[in-house]
């Protein structure tokens, strides 16, 4: 059974010293780590400050972004060897508000792929639909040339390790959320996407995520579902309670 991953995805929220209240609150709640795996994915100038704060518990820590070199001139960027440097353990990558407003592409999502491989961090690769593709039946197309464009050049050990989000970009924050029998046929599908170009063993340890609009309230339905390995959350992760709520519904035993 593949274990769950519940990530919280803060955006750009939260000051610092209610990040750190945030990750004193839930640290000693969270169940551990070998039952569901716990990312608070946070803004760069909280990372530092989190992980001491998490440090010896079940939260993991969460980057939203990197840039694919190691170092250099590249103003305003951040690499992966600064994350892994400061004890950050996965990086949200793709995200559609970056492919939107950032202008990232799918190539420059493969690139930052390979690189967190090169630094031991986990990739978090978030594709999805957007409305109007949705409506034009293309779905299943878009989100496939994304997941292959992302994952071009891996090894089978490196597919394996993949944390795919899909996140269908008309549920993000909208309140509105795929229903979990549509969540969990575009995750099966992104899986056999994934058997085309990977071996069976990778693509079926692979952890396929849905996010948009995930709540206590639907949360349980949606990891039900036989293709759902998790969820990376928005504005349900924000409260405290409500995160420990998710993450409690994460866990198998
Ligand atoms: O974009 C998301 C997580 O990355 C989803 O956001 P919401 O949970 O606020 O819809």
């Amino acid at each position: 059974m593949r274990k769950k991953v519940i990530a919280g995805n803060w955006k750009m929220n939260k000051l610092l010293n209610e990040a750190e209240d945030f990750v004193t609150d839930v640290k000693g709640d969270v169940p551990s780590f070998d039952q569901v795996e716990t990312v608070v994915v946070a803004p760069f100038t909280h990372l530092h400050p989190l992980v001491q704060k998490a440090a010896g518990s079940d939260v993991k820590i969460g980057a939203q972004n990197m840039y694919h070199e190691d170092n250099g001139a590249f103003t305003g960027e951040v690499s992966p060897e600064m994350l892994k440097d400061i004890g950050v353990d996965y990086v949200v990558l793709g995200h559609s508000e970056r492919r939107e407003l950032f202008a990232e592409t799918d190539e420059s999502v493969n690139k930052k792929v390979h690189a967190s491989f090169k630094h031991n961090l986990t990739p978090i690769v978030c594709v999805g639909e957007s409305d109007e593709q949705r409506e034009a039946d293309q779905a299943s197309e878009v989100v496939e040339a994304q997941v292959k464009k992302a994952l071009e050049g891996l090894t089978n050990e490196q597919v394996q390790d993949v944390i795919i989000a899909y996140e269908p970009i008309w549920a993000i924050g909208t309140g509105k959320t795929a229903t979990a029998e549509d969540a969990n046929a575009m995750c099966a599908h992104i899986r056999n996407v994934v058997k085309s170009f990977a071996n069976e063993e990778a693509a079926n340890q692979l952890r396929v995520q849905y996010g948009g609009s995930v709540k206590p309230a639907n949360v349980e339905e949606l990891l039900g579902q036989s293709d759902i390995d998790g969820a990376l959350v928005g504005g349900a992760s924000l409260k405290a309670d409500s995160f420990l709520q998710l993450v409690e519904a994460g866990k198998h035993e």
